[in-house]
């Protein structure tokens, strides 16, 4: 019998590898697991692709993570994150840590928020659903957090503005104060806890890709195939296309390869895809994020994390800093960063690396541009998903096509969606256990 092939070894495709009880055949493009969970060293600094925190609340992920996967390997770090706004440090989230700002900030911090939830400026929206993510804003917290740090923090890192978008994405993500929050926070007796990743888990060692590697070591009853990708995709031979020429047949097919570029491996063989599919996957659009590595001389200047800035003087919405979540990812005596660029079309690397020394300085994250040791630019090519006015039908139209293809799809990009990497584990897990039923 055909195995279950699976298209992808990113935490989605090793998840499912990892439950399914069939024999399966993991493909993946890149010379090795782990799809975005890669770290890379440069010159004794390890990056991720960006902030790589797992935030486990499935108790059986949690499980595989301890005690078979990294057993005893993983470091609980509480979250210290900020915002840099007005030439000063709040703490993350800003809707709840406004103390410090500027008095005439806070004050319209507050005031928007109380006639968005009391007052009869918010009654309208009150009322209703809101209709995109910026009424969501208006709607949970108000003008002045808009005008000071939603709407403009949000515009830099989707590169449209919130209005374009839905909140369907926006979940356990973006928190929801509460007014006792809110005054806790202009105050500066709030809470530091608030959110969905206020503590979170990092490999002890080797950075995120440990946990990669781990999950592909612990693989039984299958084949990884790295170096090697699908070019065209057959779904009523139930046979595949492999770059080096072959042919495999396959019993099951899951693909965690971002949605468009499935449907264009469907086009590509010969059952092909109906016109309006492969419209609908023309209509879906994500954002590119370039990340800058860099190093720089000397201790960590600042204790934070990371850092937001949502102010349109930084071309970065956010810098992150490995060194100072956990001090073995640099040699003693250096900081390290990635530094956060969105956008569309092209934003050349150099020009990014030149962006980063200017933010990184300006930020106040390092003392001066002569510290900096290296800049390397990398580019994620579909970063955050757009949930925009196309997406929601035209995500249905295509996973309507692949049910009746019967193709599963998972991950962040399979299931093109904004999601965490516990949701990548998870969704590699319900794939399998349908398969495993069927
Ligand atoms: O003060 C703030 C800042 C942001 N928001 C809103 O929250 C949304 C989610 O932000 P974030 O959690 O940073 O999003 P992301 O999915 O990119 O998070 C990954 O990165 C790390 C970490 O944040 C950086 O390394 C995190 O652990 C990962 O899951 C954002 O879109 C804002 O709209 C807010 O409400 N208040």
């Amino acid at each position: 019998m055909d195995p279950t092939v699976i298209l992808g070894a990113g935490l989605a495709g090793l998840s499912a590898a990892h439950f399914l009880k069939r024999p399966w055949r993991l493909i993946e493009k890149s010379d090795r697991v782990g799809g975005l969970i890669k770290t890379e060293v440069i010159d004794g600094c390890y990056f991720d692709p960006t902030g790589h925190w797992l935030h486990l609340r499935d108790p059986e992920i949690r499980e595989l993570v301890n005690t078979r996967w990294l057993p005893g390997q993983m470091v609980s770090i509480q979250r210290k994150a900020a915002v840099f706004s007005r030439g000063v440090f709040t703490r993350f989230p800003y809707q709840v840590n406004t103390h410090g700002l500027p008095p005439e900030v806070v004050a319209e911090n507050l005031v928007g928020y109380v006639d968005a939830i009391y007052g009869d400026k918010g009654r309208a929206l009150r009322e209703r659903d809101p209709r995109n993510f910026e009424e969501f804003i208006l709607r949970y917290m108000g003008e002045g957090f808009a005008k000071n740090f939603m709407v403009p923090y949000n515009q830099k890192l989707w590169t449209v503005h919130p209005r374009e978008l839905s909140a369907a994405w926006v979940g356990r993500f973006v928190p929801r104060p509460s007014l006792k929050e809110v005054v806790d926070g202009a105050l500066g007796v709030g809470s530091d806890a608030l959110g969905y990743n206020a503590s979170f888990l990092y490999p002890r060692e080797g950075g995120i890709e440990s946990l990669a590697r781990a999950m592909r070591h612990g693989l039984e009853g299958g084949e990884v195939s790295v170096h090697t990708e699908p070019t065209a995709i057959d779904w009523q031979a139930r046979k595949l296309t492999l770059s080096d020429g072959r042919t495999l047949g396959y019993s099951e097919l899951l693909s965690t390869l971002p949605l468009p570029y499935l449907v264009r491996l469907l086009g590509q063989g010969a059952s092909g895809v109906p016109d309006e599919v492969r419209a609908a996957a023309g209509r879906l659009r994500a954002t590119t994020v370039t990340y800058v590595c860099v190093g720089a001389r000397g201790a960590n200047r600042q204790p934070w994390h990371w850092i937001y800035l949502p102010e349109p003087e930084f071309a970065t919405y956010r810098i992150g800093s490995p060194s100072a979540v956990y001090a073995p990812l640099a040699p003693p005596g250096t900081a390290t960063f990635y530094v956060e660029y969105s956008h569309h079309g092209e934003l050349s690397p150099a020009r990014c690396e030149q962006l980063a020394v200017e933010d990184l300085v300006r930020s106040e994250m390092v003392h001066a541009a002569g510290d900096i040791l290296f800049t390397r630019a990398v580019e994620i090519p579909h970063a955050y998903v757009l949930y925009d006015e196309a997406y929601g039908a035209a995500k249905a139209e295509i996973l309507r096509f692949l049910e009746h293809a019967r193709i599963l799809t998972a991950g962040r990009y399979g299931q093109w969606e904004y999601s965490s990497m516990e949701d990548a584990i998870l969704g590699g897990r319900a794939c399998a256990q349908a398969i495993n039923a069927r």
